[in-house]
């Protein structure tokens, strides 16, 4: 895999002390021989191929970026068809975009959030027609639903969609400013086509939002249509090289066909036909946010990676005058820093796992008509996204710092993992607005579990009571560092804070506020007793693996380190909501602190190993201070020296502005 040189001797020791073999957690991590074997084929399919080497992007213009991004898309999709066997899902499809487009997938929405409505919402007729032209690239799709005026609240979006049956067309239109289709990805230059969200009006009734199937450019020379004004919404962030669009439509017309009417309906004559589940046009959203638990878990993988390794290359600061100056990652303060986030790392890559299975579950459920469990599947994805994607947000930031100086440059990949990552905090639904949603879940269950009904897994929990909560606490032990003790307090805890926002709701209720009114008035607490839910998914699901799992005595030694390592940390984190209903007691809170201290040395061990087992190739990590070599500093140099800055030795702004500042009183003299 990997192919080394001169391993920096720092890291090789690294590798050589560690316990465990970072290919048997590899193959956990990404599920068997086989799926190991078919990632790294694809991985050699993209970086032996000369077609796909680029210039580095942080030497880019956004205009070269985003060409060389459509670049690298259009061939990678003719590339793919060569692929056969190695792409056989969409998980390998993802892998093999995100690979080959490097720089950013140009159709990520075309093949995600575009296929994945028609799929999901189309008529069988439309089905059969989209469904080719989407598959083999005839046209471009994208997923237009937010406007400049609001993202999140999707019932106030402005766009509409009249219906008019003397020509069983929809004419669609943008009344205001504000009702502007703004963000979405590849809908500036790039795309064909777009899902537009609408507000219905049939018979002269306003029905709500529904997706219809826009054509926006023409497939013959690529020019916005008539009635359509697109653009790019200029830089931001990051995501350079994604065109993310503005759209507005002026009296466009669309065939009654194009909208996705599975689950409700417009007859010829206007007649509207409502949907079985309203929450069903949300269906592709709860889909990418599946995905988003699994992006986190990658993201802060790779951080931890660039991280670890680099600490253990940089040497800083000679202890005593005269001593070798040590790794920085052998000081405890650094490794409190990076092993918690290592061990939040391997807890999303399980909890990932859960989310993708419980999606592909409940998802055929809903497609065979059964709505069961869409609660369930909202309260989790929502509350996983939100969790998950706020903790990695905030461990990259840890892990470039923990870089020092080095880490603010663009060659340690850092600035660019964290533009990129940082927006899934925001888009497929704000975080807050995500978790409040969790809580309103949350909320009912509790409300119902009292009430005697049989509670789905996630919240079975909530249909016992604290007491029965504490005595099962109770009975494991009182040994700290026990899994199962550990679960109980996160069980607990999350319990209490469920209860505790629920009571406040219900004291609003009884001044009389309305529902709405008394969750926004407790929604400071909602969020917090739906950060603990989802906390304790994370840490009951790692735990479950744990005993699943059938690995070596060492690596299971290791996985339960990195599980007490994460659950304790976790503790001390929010230790006051431990404390405050006596979950534990302050001397306990005290001994947490010192045994998360005591982890860190043992899983010092195997740091690298444990990044290593991520299996980044170097391609990929795109970071100078996270090589597999380790051999950071040559590198730093060449990276410096084929700056654009350093092609001359003097610069021509010396002759336009230094020179005549430097020479102006020569004449004097
Ligand atoms: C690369 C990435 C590219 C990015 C792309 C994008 O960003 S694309 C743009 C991404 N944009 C966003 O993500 C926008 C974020 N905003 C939203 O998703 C919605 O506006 C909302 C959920 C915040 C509120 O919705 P609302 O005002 O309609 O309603 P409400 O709060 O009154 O709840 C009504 C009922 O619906 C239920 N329910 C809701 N969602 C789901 C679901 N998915 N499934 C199942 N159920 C769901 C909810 O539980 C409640 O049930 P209850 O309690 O009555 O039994
Ligand atoms: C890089 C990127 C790519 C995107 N791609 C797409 C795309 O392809 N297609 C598409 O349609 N959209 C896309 N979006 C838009 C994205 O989905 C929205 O920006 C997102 O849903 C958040 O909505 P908003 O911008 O309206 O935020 P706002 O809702 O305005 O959030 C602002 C603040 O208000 C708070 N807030 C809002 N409502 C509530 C509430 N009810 N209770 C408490 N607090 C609240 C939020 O917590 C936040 O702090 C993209 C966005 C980005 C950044």
């Amino acid at each position: 895999m990997m192919t080394a040189k001169r391993i920096n001797p720092d890291l090789q020791r690294e590798r050589d002390a560690a316990t465990i073999d970072p290919e048997e957690l590899t193959r956990i991590i990404f599920d068997g021989a086989k799926e190991l074997d078919k990632k790294r084929k694809l991985e050699d399919a993209v970086f032996n191929d000369p077609d796909y080497k680029s210039i580095p992007l942080n030497f880019m213009s956004r205009e070269e970026q985003y060409e060389e991004g459509i670049r690298r898309s259009a061939i990678a999709v003719t590339k793919k068809e060569a692929l056969g066997d190695l792409i056989e899902n969409h998980n390998d499809l993802i892998s093999y975009n995100t690979l080959a487009c490097g720089i950013g997938n140009a159709f990520f929405l075309h093949e995600s959030m575009f296929a994945d409505s028609i799929k999901r919402m189309a008529t069988d007729e439309l089905k059969q027609k989209m469904m080719p032209l989407q598959q083999k690239f005839e046209i471009i799709g994208t997923y237009a639903q937010t406007e400049m005026g609001h993202g999140t609240f999707l019932r106030g979006l402005e766009t509409t969609a009249h219906y008019d049956p003397n020509t069983q067309e929809f004419v669609l239109n943008s009344p205001t400013v504000t009702s502007t289709k703004w963000w979405p990805g590849a809908l500036g230059k790039t795309s064909t086509h777009a899902v537009v969200l609408a507000q219905l009006y049939t018979q002269g009734k306003c029905h709500g939002i529904h997706p219809f199937v826009v054509q926006l450019r023409s497939l013959e020379d690529h020019k916005s249509l008539p009635g359509i004004t697109l653009g790019d919404i200029g830089p931001k962030f990051g995501y350079g090289a994604n065109d993310n669009g503005f759209l507005r439509l002026n009296n466009h017309r669309i065939p009654r066909e194009n909208m996705l009417m599975k689950y409700s309906q417009v007859a010829p004559d206007g007649t509207y036909t409502k949907p079985p589940k309203a929450e069903l046009t949300y269906g592709t959203m709860t889909f990418i946010r599946s995905m988003i638990v699994r992006a986190s878990a990658f993201g802060l993988a790779r951080g931890t990676t660039i991280a670890i390794r680099y600490s253990a290359v940089r040497r800083q600061s000679e202890m005593r005058p005269g001593e070798p100056e040590p790794q920085v990652l052998s000081y405890p303060t650094q490794q409190y820093k990076l092993f918690p986030l290592l061990a939040t790392a391997y807890a999303f890559f399980f909890v990932q796992k859960k989310m993708v299975e419980t999606y592909s579950v409940v998802n055929q459920q809903i497609n065979d008509g059964d709505y069961t469990r869409i609660q369930e599947l909202h309260g989790l994805s929502s509350g996983l996204k939100a969790f998950t994607s706020w903790a990695t947000n905030v461990g990259l930031e840890i892990c470039r710092m923990s870089c020092g100086g080095h880490g603010y440059s663009m060659s340690s990949g850092f600035p660019k993992l964290y533009v990129d990552f940082t927006p899934n905090c925001t888009y497929e639904g704000e975080n807050t607005v995500l978790l409040l949603q969790t809580a309103r879940f949350l909320v009912k269950s509790l409300k119902e579990g009292k009430r005697g009904a049989k509670l789905p897994g996630t919240v079975a929990y909530l249909s016992s009571n604290v007491t029965e909560l504490r005595a099962r606490a109770t009975s494991a032990g009182r040994d700290l560092k026990d899994p199962r003790l550990l679960v109980a307090l996160y069980k607990e805890r999350a319990m209490r804070q469920i209860m505790f926002a629920s009571d406040k709701v219900e004291a609003a209720r009884s001044e009389g506020l309305d529902l709405v009114g008394a969750l926004n008035r407790a929604s400071v607490h909602l969020v917090r007793a739906a950060n603990a839910h989802s906390h304790l998914l994370v840490v009951e699901n790692f735990h479950e693996k744990l005993q699943e799992l059938k690995v070596s005595q060492k690596l299971k030694k290791t996985l339960l380190q990195l599980f007490q390592l994460y659950a304790l940390d976790g503790i001390t984190n929010c230790s006051g909501e431990f404390l405050e209903d006596g979950i534990l007691s302050g001397t306990e809170v005290k001994a947490i602190r010192q045994y998360v201290v005591e982890l860190l040395p043992l899983i010092r061990v195997n740091a690298v190993a444990l990044v290593d087992a991520f299996d980044f190739r170097d391609e990929v990590l795109d970071s100078v201070l996270g090589r597999y070599d380790g051999n950071v500093y040559e590198e730093l140099l060449k990276w410096a020296l084929s700056s654009p800055l350093n092609k001359t030795d003097v610069h021509p702004s010396y002759d336009k502005y230094l020179k005549p500042l430097l020479h102006r009183n020569r004449s004097k003299l």
